[in-house]
């Protein structure tokens, strides 16, 4: 098996004249859960539409399960499971009509998991789709993704809607998915603490471009905010790699990525300064990160 699951270099995306997705590049292992961040409009329904094959990048390449995703063949599109922020499912149908007709489509449908799914989310299948809330419509939209067992599957904000019961369920479901091996899930979303859950690797995008994307053990190994203080002269400038740098009152504070552990204490040596190293959560590194 491929160890990449997701590959994309160089890729540029605008709308009109807006430049969106700014000389992207991503990597997703096989066999990942990989959790994909931004602010509003940042760009991450974008990348999973050209992931899905939706849209085509104007520069660079990009390789799903070692395909370009433009090209898809029907075949292909059956390994890939797509959830879009925007669904966009049958009003009038019934879910078990539609879940039924949908199993038609894919020779690798797992009725069992189906059900299983079905019940674990408590969706109320004898409804017709307009009659769902909101959170049903996005379960059912869940179960469709998930049911025909895809390689991949690509979640645009899948929590959306979702209340921390669904939610819950919903996480543990692709703890399982993972679980069975091979399979790999790239998911968008503003609830960090799923993140913190489930990812084993965390992107976040920002202008454009991928500003990290770690395990999200290394983020919080290599991603702190440091305080410099006590300057013989001028508080220096800006280090590489550093996010949110502000001098002020004699100190100097940001949120930087340490190429290595001893990077802090390097720096303080060369501005004969003292310094002091604040641990961050997920939330504050993503804000330092994603709002410079
Ligand atoms: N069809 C479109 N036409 C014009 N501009 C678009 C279109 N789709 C997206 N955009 C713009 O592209 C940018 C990125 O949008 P995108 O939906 O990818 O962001 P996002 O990170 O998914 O945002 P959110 O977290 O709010 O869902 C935004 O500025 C948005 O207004």
């Amino acid at each position: 098996m491929n160890d990449t699951a997701i590959s994309i270099r160089d890729v540029t995306r605008s709308y009109g004249k807006t430049p969106v997705l700014d000389r992207l590049d991503l990597t997703v292992k096989a066999g990942s859960i990989y959790g994909f961040l931004g602010r509003n409009g940042s760009g991450k329904t974008t990348t999973i539409k050209l992931l899905a094959g939706l849209g085509r990048p104007e520069t660079g390449e990009i390789s799903v399960l070692g395909r370009d995703p433009w090209a898809f063949t029907a075949e292909d599109r059956q390994g890939v499971g797509y959830l879009s922020e925007k669904q966009n499912l049958p009003p009038l149908m019934k879910v078990r009509s539609l879940l039924a007709f949908c199993s038609r489509l894919y020779p690798q449908w797992d009725r069992e998991l189906c059900e299983g799914l079905i019940a674990r989310f408590q969706v109320p299948v004898n409804k017709r789709v307009s009659a769902l809330s909101m959170g049903n419509q996005r379960l059912v939209g869940i179960i469709l993704a998930l049911a025909p067992r895809p390689a991949l599957v690509l979640l645009d904000e899948p929590a959306a809607n979702l209340d921390p019961v669904a939610r819950r369920e919903f996480l543990d479901e692709i703890l399982d998915l993972i679980r069975d091996g091979g399979r790999t899930v790239f998911f968008s979303t503003h609830i960090l603490s799923d993140v913190e859950r489930v990812a084993d690797e965390v992107g976040i995008l920002a202008q454009g471009k991928l500003r990290v994307s770690e395990s999200l053990d290394t983020l919080k190994e290599t991603v702190k905010r440091v305080r410099f203080f006590g300057f013989p002269g001028n508080a220096p400038e800006r280090p590489p790699q550093a996010f949110g740098w502000r001098v002020r009152d004699g100190e100097a504070l940001g949120t930087l990525k340490l190429a290595h552990p001893g990077e802090p204490a390097a720096l303080a040596a060369t501005w004969k300064c003292q310094y002091e190293i604040i641990d961050l959560s997920l939330e504050d590194i993503f804000v330092d990160i994603a709002r410079n």
